[in-house]
């Protein structure tokens, strides 16, 4: 298969600060890609140029072969590409259900009414685990289940790439085990999936290829196995992780 998604050169810079500089790689179509790095490297500032929270200094975004480099968020999910925030933001007066039901009218498969859209939901959160909870509100649950929230809120747009910003941060090695298994679920039904990720086991696991920055700019790409063997990565970015970790 071929490029779901390339980017170009893509630059930013905030106020003189190189945020993410001359980075450029692409996402193959079908596959599950890994974005990893040190605190600050970019990571999140380039999901924000992907997804059009803001456009980039310089470079381009390609997306199954039209530039839609600064195209405006509101475009994106008809497009086809969805993703979660780091910070999570459900909307909480909301029940998970409803939450995920928005999600679906939103997105690029035209549900146009609230029942159907409800319907829909109700099969996303069976997908994702969180049918139990469909009648609570998001601030009552656990990390876990706010984590699947923000997923199934995503997915419920329909979406060809799927972009994930730190899921598993906070999780406990089953709840790890728990969303492995369902990005591989997700991704077996045809998603292409980005994600940034700090839990290398997961990397490893679901990963066919990782991109690794560091200070806004892009030092390696390869299968999880090379860049976890290299010399460089391992000293500006996992030696660190295993010292802070202890
Ligand atoms: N909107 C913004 N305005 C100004 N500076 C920003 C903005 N967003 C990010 N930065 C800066 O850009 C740099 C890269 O940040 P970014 O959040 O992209 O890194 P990251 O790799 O995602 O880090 P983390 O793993 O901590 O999430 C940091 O120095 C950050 O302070």
């Amino acid at each position: 298969m071929g490029n779901i998604l390339e980017i170009k050169n893509l630059s930013k810079n905030f106020k003189g600060l190189k945020a993410v500089s001359n980075v450029s790689f692409s996402v193959e179509e079908g596959k599950i890609t890994g974005l990893i790095g040190s605190n600050g490297a970019g990571k999140t500032t380039l999901f924000n140029m992907i997804s059009g929270v803001f456009p980039p200094t310089e470079g381009n975004v390609i997306y199954k072969g039209t530039d839609i480099t600064g195209m405006k968020p509101y475009k994106y999910s008809g497009l086809g590409i969805a993703r979660t925030f780091q910070i999570m933001k459900p909307l909480a007066h909301m029940t998970v259900l409803d939450n995920v039901a928005s999600g679906a009218l939103y997105g690029k498969k035209k549900i146009g009414s609230l029942k159907h859209a409800k319907e829909y939901a109700e099969e996303i959160l069976e997908f994702t685990g969180l049918y139990e909870k469909k009648d609570w509100l998001p601030g009552n649950m656990g990390t876990a289940y706010k984590k699947r929230l923000e997923v199934a809120r995503a997915l419920a747009t329909n979406p060809d790439l799927l972009l994930l910003d730190e899921v598993m941060a906070g999780l406990n090695p089953t709840e790890t085990d728990e969303a492995i298994e369902l990005f591989r679920k997700i991704n077996s039904n045809g998603t292409t999936i980005l994600l940034i990720e700090h839990v290398m086991r997961a990397v490893a696991n679901l990963c066919e290829k990782v991109v690794v920055m560091h200070h806004g700019e892009m030092i390696t790409e390869g299968t999880p196995q090379e860049v976890m063997n290299d010399p460089y990565v391992i000293e500006i970015y996992l030696g660190k992780e295993e010292e802070s970790d202890g």
